[in-house]
């Protein structure tokens, strides 16, 4: 058995009254901070991506409610649950698809509605916040058992994007299970694709793995079916971003392809989220937002022009894309695990 890290890195941490955020855009060359202290600066981050991943991106938004409900009292002490809801709405903006963002900003405003009109929130709502991350940090590790206990010894793995401690509060989601199968001795190798055109998976995944020890073969994300067929993967393990009342999940663009390429190749396909990542108010991904992002991102590399400047060369950049539910065998939250998910599977993990 090798020591499992539970978190090797911090994405986000607080520190003198500061949300102290590991800027992932420059990762892995360095490591620098962003300090957060306000709604604006948290909002900002998560939109340009220093900080992402979607329970990341929720725990970052309820420390910055906490920002917009402190700093409402200190200017409009009589009427602060009002004035708060322009940094929520700023918060709320950021980005689009990972619901994790919404449900820490409902969860956060809710709160803010008991409270007195007349003391300091400051107090309450940072506690709140604290919760929202140690929730996140202790679900990761129910999560990681219950994915690694699914997984025969001797498996090859495949994993998209980031789903580690730079996407969470902890020791990650789809990573998570990874880390703790891989200290159990479960699985053989680990596949990760580079995930384009953020390289979450190159930048950040390899990055995380390379810091606990577990060795990592990285892919070209087209090179996945190829993998597949050669015999190599036993499981795809992939996060969510939003995952709807069915069980068709939204994650990082590519990994509706891994799941067809997983189908047609008999390898199993599972998706790791805590129930925050869960919207059970959409019936099925049709209705996910998909975020789109600039052109630029695809047609540069590394911040180097890759594609032709000419007229008429463009780029469609979907950020995320959803797969259906009936490609997932297994969806592993915190509070239970859900075999083959439909409606019905899903809404019992509620009752
Ligand atoms: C625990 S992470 C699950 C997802 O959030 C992850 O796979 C993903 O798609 C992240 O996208 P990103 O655009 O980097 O925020």
């Amino acid at each position: 058995m090798v020591a499992i890290s539970h978190d090797t890195v911090r994405a986000l941490e607080w520190v003198d009254d500061t949300l102290r955020l590991l800027d992932q855009r420059l990762l892995p060359g360095q490591e620098v901070y962003v300090d957060c202290n306000d709604a604006s600066s948290v909002a900002t981050a998560i939109a340009d991506m220093v900080v992402r991943g979607a329970p990341a991106i929720g725990i970052a938004a309820a420390y910055g409610a906490a920002f917009a409900a402190r700093d409402a009292w200190r200017n409009h002490a009589e009427s602060w649950q009002k004035q708060m809801m322009q940094g929520l709405e700023e918060l709320r903006c950021s980005r689009p698809t990972a619901v994790n963002l919404a449900w820490a900003l409902q969860r956060m405003h809710k709160l803010a509605m008991t409270l007195p009109a007349a003391a300091d929130p400051w107090p309450q709502m940072l506690a709140e916040a604290h919760a929202v991350h140690e929730e996140d940090v202790a679900a990761n590790r129910r999560m990681g058992r219950s994915g690694a206990a699914l997984i025969h010894s001797g498996s090859g793995v495949l994993t998209h994007c980031n789903t580690g401690s730079l996407a969470t509060g902890g020791l990650g989601t789809a990573l998570g299970v990874i880390r703790t199968a891989w200290a159990d001795g479960r699985i053989s190798r680990v596949f990760a694709d580079e995930t384009r055109p953020w390289l979450q998976g190159s930048r950040l995944t390899a990055w995380e793995l390379a810091a606990d020890g577990i060795p990592v073969d990285l892919l070209v994300d087209g090179a996945g079916a190829a993998l597949m067929r050669s015999g190599a993967v036993d499981w795809v393990i992939v996060g969510a971003d939003r995952i709807a009342a069915n069980g068709d999940v939204a994650n990082k663009i590519g990994t509706y392809s891994a799941a067809l390429c997983a189908r047609q190749h008999g390898v199993r396909f599972m998706v790791v989220a805590p129930t925050s990542t869960i919207d059970m108010q959409l019936a099925d991904g049709e209705q996910i937002p998909i975020e789109s992002r600039g052109a630029e991102e695809v047609l540069a590399a590394g911040g180097q022009r890759v594609a032709p400047v000419a007229e008429g060369v463009g780029a469609w950049n979907p950020v995320f894309d959803v797969t259906p539910a009936e490609l997932v065998d297994v969806i592993v939250t915190e509070v239970g695990v859900v075999h083959g998910p439909d409606a019905e599977s899903m809404a019992r993990l509620f009752e």
